[in-house]
């Protein structure tokens, strides 16, 4: 089923913004051309004079460049600039941040696991890889995924941002090096408390406090499957596990350390949820909610929701033990 930008219907256009979006019954084709609709509809393709068919070839690098694992595929990346997109609107934060700051949003979503291999930075720095090696362990992956997304930039016909002044190509590249780097989950309390700290007089005109907003705004979309309908967010939960325990299988083989929530003679898919979801995400959503009271419905509601969903499953996963054990 192949369809142009032109003929995605109003209902599609409008279902596109909300975060029940279900990215399980679209082809990547379809996707492909959702993706250039956020570019639309978000008035980038005026506004930064982006030719149609530099965004596609745009896309279609990006596309090339996600690799064929469980998780952190193309999907993953579907997922994470949709939420955006949605937040974006949600908040209307069209009339709180100017365009470049919304361009630096969405393009960083779109890149922030290009490349990914599946083997997350614990991985990468415990088996001493390449990758490890050339960033000295620091934030290897997120280093990687924004090393590519400029090799795709740098192609004049993949460069979405060919048409801009070099103080703005200054500004995004700036921008974007922030929000993926940002993405390395080792600092996410570096970065919400950074958040916290600034909430009270939180100031649109302030640049750093946008800077640390547009941090947790990819941080927030990067983790936000559970803030998703069940029946979209749990095949999500079974595809990470998939990638941790392949990860997992690997360190044993090779005598690497094992992280406790990736092993899967140790998780359980509740378990490991419960304590991401109250002591990770909550605490993250709620802070972002603070500024933007709306998302207590959207995103917050659903959350808890899941979170007693897998409240349940723990317990009834406990009681099926005990009548085992007697
Ligand atoms: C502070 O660094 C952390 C904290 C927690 C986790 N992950 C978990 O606790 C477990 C495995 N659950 C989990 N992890 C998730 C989800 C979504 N993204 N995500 C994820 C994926 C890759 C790397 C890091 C995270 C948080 C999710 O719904 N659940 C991973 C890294
Ligand atoms: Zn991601």
């Amino acid at each position: 089923l192949q369809m142009s930008s032109l003929e995605v219907s109003e209902g599609v256009r409008q279902y596109l913004k909300t975060p029940t979006f279900d990215n399980w019954q679209w082809e990547d084709a379809e996707i492909m051309v959702l993706l250039q609709v956020m570019y639309t509809d978000l008035d980038f393709i005026a506004t930064f004079n982006i030719e149609p068919e530099v965004l596609q070839q745009f896309l279609f690098e990006v596309y090339r460049r996600y690799n064929n694992i469980p998780f952190h595929n193309f999907k993953h990346c579907f997922c994470v600039t949709q939420m955006m997109y949605g937040l974006i609107w949600l908040t209307d934060l069209k009339s709180k941040m100017d365009s470049v700051d919304l361009l630096i949003m969405l393009t960083s979503a779109v890149c922030h696991d290009l490349d990914h291999t599946g083997y997350n930075n614990v991985y990468q720095i415990n088996a001493q890889t390449e990758l490890a090696l050339r960033y000295n362990d620091i934030s290897p992956l997120e280093n990687h995924h924004c090393a590519v997304a400029f090799e795709i930039l740098e192609r004049t016909e993949s460069n979405i941002f060919r048409n801009l002044s070099m103080d703005q190509y200054k500004r995004i590249r700036e921008g974007i090096i922030k929000c993926i780097l940002a993405t390395d989950m080792t600092r996410h309390n570096e970065i919400l408390n950074k958040f916290k700290l600034i909430l009270p007089a939180f100031d649109f005109t302030n640049k750093d406090h946008r800077d640390v907003l547009m941090m947790i705004l990819i941080k927030v979309s990067d983790i936000s499957n559970e803030a998703r309908p069940m029946e979209v967010a749990e095949p999500w939960l079974d595809c990470l596990l998939q990638e941790f325990y392949n990860q997992s299988d690997v360190e044993k083989l090779e005598g690497l350390p094992v992280t406790p929530f990736m092993d899967r003679d140790k998780v359980t898919k509740p378990s490991s949820q419960t304590g991401f979801i109250r002591f990770v995400l909550l605490p993250l959503f709620i802070e972002l909610a603070n500024l933007f009271p709306c998302l207590e419905h959207h995103i917050i509601d659903p959350v808890r929701k899941a979170l007693d969903y897998y409240t349940e499953m723990e317990k009834a996963l406990e009681r099926e033990k005990k009548n085992w054990a007697q």
